[in-house]
């Protein structure tokens, strides 16, 4: 099982965060939601290294200030090998991560970093969902092939902001998956080079189906019952489209919208937010109805006008499709206000970007968090600098960033 010698394999992945362009709140009423990718990227190092001692995993998270070294030897017996979900015969294979039996295999993880550390409730909450997240995706790929583990590195970097709702903890989990893949893939090609494995050794699509649903177990994980948006969107990149109790469906865009990304340093909460709007809309039924129903429409204009933009058949005037746009942003915005969710910060920087002609919505749960102003290519670049300053001269934190970067991949 334990290789510590021969081939020393190196991969690098990295993957986006994400934003809701469209459909916030309305998504909970069974609306229309489309998320794009960010031009922000979380990315992982694995380093096979040799060691004559015993074999470990360490691994750096700079981001939650965690630096762990694991026992490979332990986590080989007591997490491979996971099993299929109740009922279903047969081996678990990591190419279908849906038919891996979720609740036994973390709770195994639970036990196994108890043992391990037994400090373990000590540690902070991100910690140990980003411990338990590794372990479970770890294990759950690897556990379930014979192809021989070595002591490794791992370390993770992310230009996101950790909790902050652009998709942090899916660029985390998609990082992470698509790395050991590649590693996986690379350990079992008998002609590997490893001078070869360049950029251009993507994942296919199929591979990125696997990551994406490796992904979403992780954020079960972390969130208990997530949409699904953030990891398809994290791992395909480009615009998803969602619908409640549906798969979420990756629209082929291609889309490199420059945005400013504001975060308004006002903490919110989802549910809170949620809550809100479900009260507001028990007292006034028929007309949050309305405000869903005309941001579905948003949702979906929105999605028809980014599909023409990015078409090479159809003849199109970006100028005039960008001014669509700003007014699906505009209009998309005001109706989040009308519902209670917008936030006098969020209005100072929207009328900082209205003041210099540029739309401006708020994306996520709202309440504060971030807000986005679109930059249509025309935007002369003073424009974009006296915004920027003036944003930062109010206290604002301002990132110049795209929308519709590629999904995950691999850097080396
Ligand atoms: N670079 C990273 N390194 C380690 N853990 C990470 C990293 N990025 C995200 N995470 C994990 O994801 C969690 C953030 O999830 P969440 O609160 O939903 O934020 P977001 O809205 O950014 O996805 C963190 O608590 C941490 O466990
Ligand atoms: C408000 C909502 O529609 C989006 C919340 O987005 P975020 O947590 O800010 O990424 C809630 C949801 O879809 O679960």
């Amino acid at each position: 099982m334990f290789d510590p010698m021969d081939n020393l394999l190196t991969v690098s992945v990295s993957a986006p965060g994400k934003v809701i362009l469209h459909g916030e709140h309305s998504v909970v009423y069974g609306k229309t939601a489309i998320a794009t990718s960010l031009g922000l990227r979380s990315s992982i190092v694995i380093k096979e290294v040799a060691t004559l001692e015993e074999p470990t995993v360490h691994i750096q998270l700079p981001c939650v200030s965690l630096l762990e070294t694991l026992p490979l030897r332990a986590i080989v017996e007591h997490l491979f090998h996971p099993t299929l979900i109740h009922g279903v015969t047969g081996k678990f294979s990591w190419r279908l991560p849906e038919m891996l039996d979720h609740e036994t295999h973390l709770k195994k993880v639970e036990v196994f970093l108890h043992q391990i550390r037994p400090d373990f409730d000590g540690l902070q909450n991100n910690q140990k969902n980003s411990l338990r997240s590794f372990l479970y995706v770890f294990s759950g790929i690897f556990g379930s092939t014979n192809l021989p583990v070595k002591s490794m590195m791992i370390s993770m970097g992310s230009e996101l902001t950790i909790g902050a709702g652009t998709g942090s903890s899916a660029s985390f989990a998609v990082c992470l998956a698509g790395a050991l893949i590649q590693l996986l893939k690379l350990k079992g090609s008998s002609n590997y080079d490893p001078f070869s494995a360049t950029s251009g050794d993507d994942f296919t699509s199929k591979e990125r189906e696997i990551i994406s649903e490796w992904a979403y177990n992780c954020e079960k994980i972390m969130h208990g019952s997530p949409s699904g948006i953030d990891n398809a969107t994290c791992t395909f990149g480009a615009l998803v489209e969602f619908k409640k109790g549906t798969r979420p469906r990756p629209v082929s865009v291609r889309l490199g919208m420059r945005i400013l990304l504001v975060d308004s340093r006002v903490s919110r909460e989802t549910r809170a937010l949620v809550v809100k709007v479900a009260a507001l809309r028990q007292r006034n039924m028929a007309a949050v109805d309305h405000i869903m129903d005309a941001c579905d429409d948003i949702a979906k204009t929105a999605t028809q006008v980014l599909e023409k933009l990015s078409s090479d058949k159809v003849i199109s005037d970006p100028e005039a499709d960008y001014q669509h746009l700003a007014e699906l942003w505009e209009l998309n915005h005001c109706l989040l206000a009308a519902l209670g969710v917008s936030h006098p910060s969020l209005e100072a920087i929207r009328a900082q970007a209205r003041a210099r002609g540029l739309a401006c919505k708020l994306t996520g749960a709202g309440g504060g968090g971030y807000a986005m102003v679109l930059i249509p290519p025309s935007t002369p670049r003073s424009v974009v600098d006296s915004l920027s300053s003036s944003l930062l001269e109010n206290g604002f934190r301002v990132v110049e960033t795209t929308l519709g970067a590629p999904g995950v991949r691999v850097d080396m």
